[in-house]
């Protein structure tokens, strides 16, 4: 072997919890030819041989040392040093050495003072993985399995006794990880040192209590839960926190500022500082459990896990629904909620990853926000200058809405920010949006050119500009409008087309002096944003689906409650209506100068049309439902300017399923020529396939309605589902919808 390490001989110096452990998860796995155990304790390597641990034990710790091909230290950490100490004259160059402890400068700075020249062969352990029980007798054969093992190799250890010391604990079903000696420490004194030391004062300062007994008895599940560890082995944690001092003490330091504010929090009844520390740690214990099943923000009860759609051919689309909140409208009611003076309460939020990445970088920012509970969003605002520097990168997912809005407004903080996020937004350019905001005085370094990750350093202030935005884009005006609430001046933004609007008329209903005509939007520099209840409206964008749906099928009947109706919104609605689409819009409303409508359709004889694609904004889920629509319209419509968004996924899905059920779709030059079969034709179902894009499955879904037979969609949800309700309301109104796994 190479630098002739073997693993045919391990001998485990310490026969308890851990090491033991080690010795039954190894026999099972046939890891070595033989297995030797040593330890002071009689009864645990009586024990051992029992058990059938350990094919042998040694009295002898030196000779058994001279013998061995591994050995492993499993003894309490400030014990460590005399066993090393004791062994260094039995240890070959070829003899590899590794540990477990739970402390690793100290073990490490132990063997410094043993070994000169230092071991190649020695690579420092330890298991991320144990009880509050000790000895053999509480040894578990698969103690460490999916368990993590931190090894934290020195610069001379060499990477062959790595490599074998590492395959030694895969053997146990664990997963191995490499660290530096130093952070190990930091890590380990946080996660799992200072909860241990929690647990013992804890359970000391209430059983001196003289109503002790009374305490115990009635503990809730919490005192349970939180105090289990304090059952651990004293001598043990003794030596953890003798031997790794100052780490502890620096985390034990940041925990007791932490408390003595809420102490204060508690004394004062300030009951927003309490909500701010409770809500903010259940996000982050929810984030990090999250991050531990692997996935992201989105709760998982949310998460369509089904990969295949199947739609039935006697599917109907009749009742009432309502749509969940509009997306746009959701992230800037969290924006400017968290800007207000004082309390803004949200309701209809759009719960998806996307808008729980913008209220996630707030609450990141030190706002507090309690919920969202089924759309419910109380948000505490802290005024256009109380936003604090986050303690690390803003993650904001995939989320472009997320990062264009808050590069607006993180360039104006005299804080410096870092934001950051997945692969899909590593592709966002960001250029139209940082170069404007430099001129208005920003500070802003983008790592790859425009691209994330994007750094931005605080500054004092910034100028108004007047600017003309040239590539429509409803991301960019609002993040240089969010800017301007800061800048010196008025913000003057001319659009070459009008973009949706949301930004200004949300600003507008919060207090913010600014104005829109035509296509120019003025901010003043100068005001306040105060709070006021918001309720947003159904997305339009979603409800696409469902006109659609109705406008196909025969016999339909339906009703979209409170659904947005901002004219910067109804381009797909204005043109169904043009088609002859039968859809009456009743009980308009107007919440924070967002207009809505309930919106009853029914089943119609859709005229073909014609439609330039550069006049009007359609989402790209409007213009694959608008497919749908035109698939079944009486006669052949074209959609100019076709090119531009040719390109897009869901369109292409879209367009490939269409043809797949038989409707003549074809592009010429920089048209679509589709040929509508009119709206008595019911298609040939057919297995079609969604390539795991949600929209093209969904607009798919829609026109399976008008087959004959049933269809199925094939790989229809590989993306993040960002529309998770749409199989329950499809069922709700009859459509014959499964979700196949
Ligand atoms: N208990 C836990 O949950 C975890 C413990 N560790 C580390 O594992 C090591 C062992 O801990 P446990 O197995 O829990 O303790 P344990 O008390 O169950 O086992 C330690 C064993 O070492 C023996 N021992 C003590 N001094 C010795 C010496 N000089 N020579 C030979 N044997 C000696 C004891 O008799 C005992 O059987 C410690 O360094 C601890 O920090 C690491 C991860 C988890
Ligand atoms: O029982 C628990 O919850 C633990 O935290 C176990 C544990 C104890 C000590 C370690 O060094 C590693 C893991």
């Amino acid at each position: 072997m190479i630098d002739g390490f073997k693993s045919d001989r391990i001998l485990i110096v310490g026969l308890g919890l851990i090491g033991g452990s080690l010795a039954l998860a190894l026999r099972k796995a046939g890891f070595a030819r033989e297995l030797i155990g040593f330890d002071l304790k009689g009864e645990n390597c009586e024990l051992a041989l029992a058990l059938d641990a350990v094919d042998r034990v040694e009295t002898d710790l030196g000779l058994a040392v001279a013998e061995a091909d591994i050995v492993v230290l499993s003894v309490p950490v400030k014990a460590m040093e005399g066993v090393l100490a004791r062994i260094a004259p039995y240890l070959r160059t070829n003899t590899l050495l590794t540990d477990v402890g739970s402390t690793k400068g100290n073990v490490v700075a132990a063997s410094r003072r043993i070994f000169n020249p230092m071991l190649s062969g020695w690579v420092p352990g330890h298991p991320i993985a144990g009880a509050e029980n000790s000895g053999m007798a509480a040894a578990r054969q698969e103690l460490f399995a999916r368990h993590k093992i931190i090894l934290t190799p020195l610069p001379e250890s060499s990477a062959a006794a790595v490599d074998i010391i590492s395959s030694m604990w895969r053997a146990t079903g664990a997963e191995v990880l490499t660290m530096d000696v130093n952070h190990h420490d930091e890590v380990l004194a946080a996660t799992s040192h200072l909860p241990h030391l929690l647990a013992f004062s804890l359970v000391d300062t209430l059983a001196q209590d003289h109503e002790n007994r009374d305490i115990f008895r009635y503990a809730a599940g919490g005192f349970r839960d939180f105090t289990r560890i304090a059952a651990s082995d004293p001598t043990m944690w003794h030596d953890v926190f003798l031997a790794n001092r100052d780490a502890v003490l620096e985390v034990l330091d940041r925990f007791t500022d932490g408390l003595s504010q809420l102490r204060t929090a508690v004394d004062q009844g300030d009951g927003v500082t309490m909500l701010g520390v409770f809500t903010r740690a259940k996000a982050a214990r929810e984030h990090f459990s999250r991050i531990l099943a692997g996935t992201a923000y989105a709760s998982p009860a949310h998460k369509l896990s089904k990969k295949a759609f199947k739609i039935g051919a006697k599917s109907r689309c009749v009742g009432r629904a309502s749509l969940p909140g509009d997306k746009s409208i959701s992230h800037r009611a969290l924006i400017l909620g968290a800007l207000s003076e004082g309390q803004t309460v949200v309701s209809g939020m759009h719960e998806d990853e996307d808008t729980l990445a913008t209220l996630q970088a707030f609450r990141d920012m030190g706002v507090v926000i309690e919920g969202p509970a089924e759309g419910l969003v109380t948000i505490h605002g802290v005024g256009l200058q109380g936003l604090r520097q986050a303690p690390g990168a803003l993650y904001l997912g995939r989320s472009s809405t997320s990062l264009r809005l808050l590069t607006g407004l993180l360039a104006a903080q005299s804080f410096p920010s870092e934001l950051t996020g997945n692969e899909v937004l590593e592709g966002c350019d960001l250029s139209t949006i940082i170069q404007p905001l430099q001129q208005m005085g920003a500070r802003i370094d983008a790592v790859r050119e425009s691209f994330l990750p994007v750094r931005i350093s605080g500054i004092d202030g910034l100028k108004a500009i007047t600017h003309q935005i040239e590539t429509p884009s409803a991301q960019v005006k609002s993040a240089l409008l969010l800017a301007s609430m800061y800048a010196e001046g008025e913000t003057r933004l001319t659009e070459r087309v009008r973009t949706r609007d949301h930004t200004e008329r949300m600003m507008a209903a919060f207090g913010w002096p600014i104005r829109a005509d035509d296509n120019v939007v003025c901010s003043s520099g100068k005001g306040q944003l105060l709070p006021v209840s918001v309720i947003i409206p159904g997305d339009i964008s979603l409800a696409a689906y469902f006109m659609v749906a109705a406008l196909i099928t025969r016999d339909s009947d339906l009703r979209l409650e409170r659904v947005g109706a901002n004219p910067s919104r109804t381009s797909l609605l204005d043109l169904l209506i043009g088609m002859g689409g039968l859809i009456e819009q009743s009980a308009k409303q107007e919440s924070n100068d967002e207009p809505d409508a309930c919106l009853h359709i029914r089943y119609s004889r859709l005229k073909p049309c014609r439609v330039d694609l550069s006049k009007i904004h359609c989402s790209v889920e409007e213009l694959a439902v608008l497919l749908i629509a035109l698939s079944f319209a009486e006669g052949e419509s074209v959609l100019l300017d076709w090119n531009r968004v040719a390109q897009l996924d869901a369109l292409k899905i879209t367009v490939n399923g269409l043809q797949k059920l038989g409707i003549q779709i074809e592009s010429q030059g920089d048209c679509l020529l589709i040929k509508g079969v009119g709206s008595e034709v019911l298609l040939a179902g057919h297995e079609l396939d969604g390539k795991g894009n949600s929209v093209a499955s969904m607009a798919l879904a829609v026109a399976a309605l008008r087959t004959g037979n049933s269809v199925i969609i094939q790989d229809c949800l590989g993306d993040i589902p960002y529309f998770p309700e749409f199989v329950s309301i499809a069922q709700s109104l009859g459509f014959e919808l499964q979700s196949i796994g």
